[in-house]
């Protein structure tokens, strides 16, 4: 057998949570959970050089500008640099009034000693103490049964309880206890545990305590851990004057869909990090909680509006790269390559415009119903410019879209065709992706440069054109009957009969006038031009000539008696 396949033998599936009628299937997630974030601490400690304090204030600048109020700062003694880090923000003044910091430590008296000396002068700070509780650990690194592991939590309160009165009087001081592999502990076990470390605590009104349930190694699937949350959140007494916090890791890449259902299981506090950093896959990602709660209309209390900039930082700090596929903060994540996927933001977007106008309303303050993109990039501080790049697995309304963006110019639907070909032509030949001012390029020199020169035409005289100002009918003439009268008597000298004239539209900004799309039939040949003037007149002929050029151009001018003509049409002035 494979050996591969033969492995997997080594493996096991979780046990089933003795867990009946559960509750949170059912339910939704409708406001923010109280965030903390470790990106100094279980961040840190994941790092292949843990930041310098330096790095560190940076780091913690940002979170507080993001709107974070709780951030675990460090593990003070774990190093100098952890602890530095700590005395300078105490002794400098550094933490805002309404943020709380918090340091974690070990159950071990003479770490939870100094840890509490490290936090003099403090205004306002969490102790978090921590030990191992899971079956393995008990056995394996600790070689301790269940009522030692239990005592090691009890004594390490008990120890956090007497150096704090001794140390820390004058500090509004908070306390959080966390079991090390909660997922993997036996839950009655862990029931016991906190039950036992809340009785040396003592919580009641104004002295609240922070229980945190990690999933230290991811292992289960999301649904395993809700049950696990509500099953702890049915039990625990004291419930009013606890909070029920989890921190989950990400080594299956489920850290995020286990927070959201232990959030609907009961959960009113998350810890993670931005971008996922942390420990082998990563603590649970900030950001993309963040934003997910956004996307459905729930405010997350946390300001995302520069995730440029957060990411910038986050990987100044962390001197890991962002992946370009990262949820919400990734290059690439807001960027469609393949034409149907194109065509479809492009038609969301001019829905959103109709809409937008039709209710008379800033587009800003429409519902975001844009295909395939869940959030507007420009909520989260990004622009339109790469929602769309061209590549050869691009299509007509990608490109499309890049002139819409890029010229003003909004297209008929068979120039997109038209011009989309010319671009795969050029993608198909250089490979990879084409720019988009290589495409605004090539759509000018193929439709609008050359135009404006004077071209001879290769038409015989006498031909019938249909002049198209806009598709529609209904506001045939109207306003500007008279300009089309002129460009009739213009378009004689030149052999062009027009003969229909619709018109519709609204005049285009940011392309320097009027755009006027010109589509020639000859024989089964079908040929398109583009004229932009300030001048109506001037745009047609442009638009007339620029066909005609491209007609001269791609066959070699026939006899006017030898060509195969249908009637020319001239379509569209917007
Ligand atoms: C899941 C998490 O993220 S937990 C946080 C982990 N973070 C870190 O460890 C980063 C900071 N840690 C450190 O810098 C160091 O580990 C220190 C300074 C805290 C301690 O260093 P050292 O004293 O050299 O010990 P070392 O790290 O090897 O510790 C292992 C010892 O601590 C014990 N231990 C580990 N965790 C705990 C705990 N939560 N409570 C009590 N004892 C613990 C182990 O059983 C072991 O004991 P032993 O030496 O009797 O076998
Ligand atoms: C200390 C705890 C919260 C932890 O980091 C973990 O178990 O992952």
């Amino acid at each position: 057998m494979n050996p591969f396949r033969r492995a997997v033998r080594r493996y096991r599936s979780p046990a089933v949570v003795p867990l009946t009628e559960r509750a949170w299937p059912g339910r939704r997630i409708t406001s923010a959970p109280r965030w903390l974030s470790t990106d100094l601490r279980d961040g840190n400690q994941s790092l292949v050089n843990p930041m310098s304090p330096d790095r560190k204030l940076v780091m913690f600048r940002l979170l507080t500008e993001m709107g974070y109020r709780e951030i675990e700062v460090g593990f003070p003694v774990a190093s100098q640099d952890d602890h530095d880090f700590l005395r300078t923000l105490i002794e400098r003044d550094l933490v805002p009034d309404d943020v709380t910091i918090s340091v974690l430590v070990q159950a071990r008296d003479d770490l939870i000693r100094r840890t509490v000396e490290s936090l003099a002068g403090a205004r306002r700070a969490t102790v978090h103490l921590y030990n191992a509780t899971s079956p393995q650990f008990r056995q394996v690194v600790f070689g301790m049964d269940r009522a030692e592991c239990k005592e090691l939590a009890v004594q390490g309160t008990r120890l956090f309880m007497k150096y704090a009165d001794r140390t820390l009087t004058g500090c509004d001081l908070g306390f959080q206890y966390s079991q090390e592999l909660f997922n993997d502990t036996e839950l009655d076990f862990s029931l016991e545990v906190c039950e036992a470390v809340m009785d040396v605590w003592q919580p009641e009104a104004g002295r609240p305590i922070i229980l945190n349930f990690p999933t230290t190694v991811e292992r289960t699937t999301p649904n395993v851990f809700a049950d696990q949350i509500e099953w702890m959140g049915r039990r625990l007494s004291r419930r009013e004057h606890l909070c029920l916090s989890v921190h989950p890791h990400n080594d299956r890449g489920t850290g995020v869909a286990t927070a959201e259902l232990a959030m609907l299981a009961g959960a009113e506090r998350v810890e993670g990090c931005l971008f996922g950093n942390g420990e082998r896959a990563g603590n649970v990602d900030l950001v993309t909680l963040g934003l997910n709660m956004f996307s459905q209309g729930v405010d997350p209390g946390v300001d995302f509006s520069d995730l440029n900039r957060v990411r910038r930082t986050v990987e100044h700090c962390t001197e890991l790269p962002v992946h370009p596929r990262h949820p919400y903060g990734g290059d690439l994540v807001y960027t469609a390559f393949s034409g149907s996927h194109q065509d479809a933001i492009k038609k969301g977007f001019d829905e959103q415009k109709r809409v937008a106008a039709a209710a008379g309303v800033p587009v800003a303050e429409t519902r975001w119903e844009i295909p395939y993109l869940p959030v507007d990039p420009a909520d989260v501080g990004r622009t339109y410019e790469t929602v769309v790049r061209i590549n050869s697995q691009s299509g007509k309304g990608g490109v499309a879209y890049v002139v819409s963006s890029l010229l003003g110019l909004h297209l008929p639907r068979d120039l997109q065709v038209e011009f989309a070909a010319l671009v795969q032509a050029r993608a198909d030949a250089e490979g990879g992706e084409v720019a988009p001012d290589r495409i605004a390029d090539l759509f000018r020199s193929e439709y609008v440069s050359r135009p404006l020169v004077s071209v001879p035409l290769p038409l015989p005289a006498a031909v019938p054109a249909y002049l198209h100002v806009d598709g529609a009918a209904f506001e045939v003439g109207a306003a500007r009957a008279d300009q089309i009268e002129q460009v009739r008597d213009r378009l004689v000298p030149w052999g062009i009969d027009v003969h229909a004239v619709h018109r519709t539209g609204t005049a285009l900004t940011g392309c320097g006038g009027l755009a006027v799309y010109a589509e020639l039939r000859v024989g089964d040949q079908v040929l398109w031009g583009v004229g932009v003037d300030a001048d109506l007149e001037a745009a047609v002929s442009a638009a007339v000539r620029s066909a005609a050029a491209r007609l001269n151009r791609t066959t070699a001018p026939p006899a006017p008696e030898s060509l195969p003509l249908g009637p020319p049409r001239l379509a569209r002035v917007v």
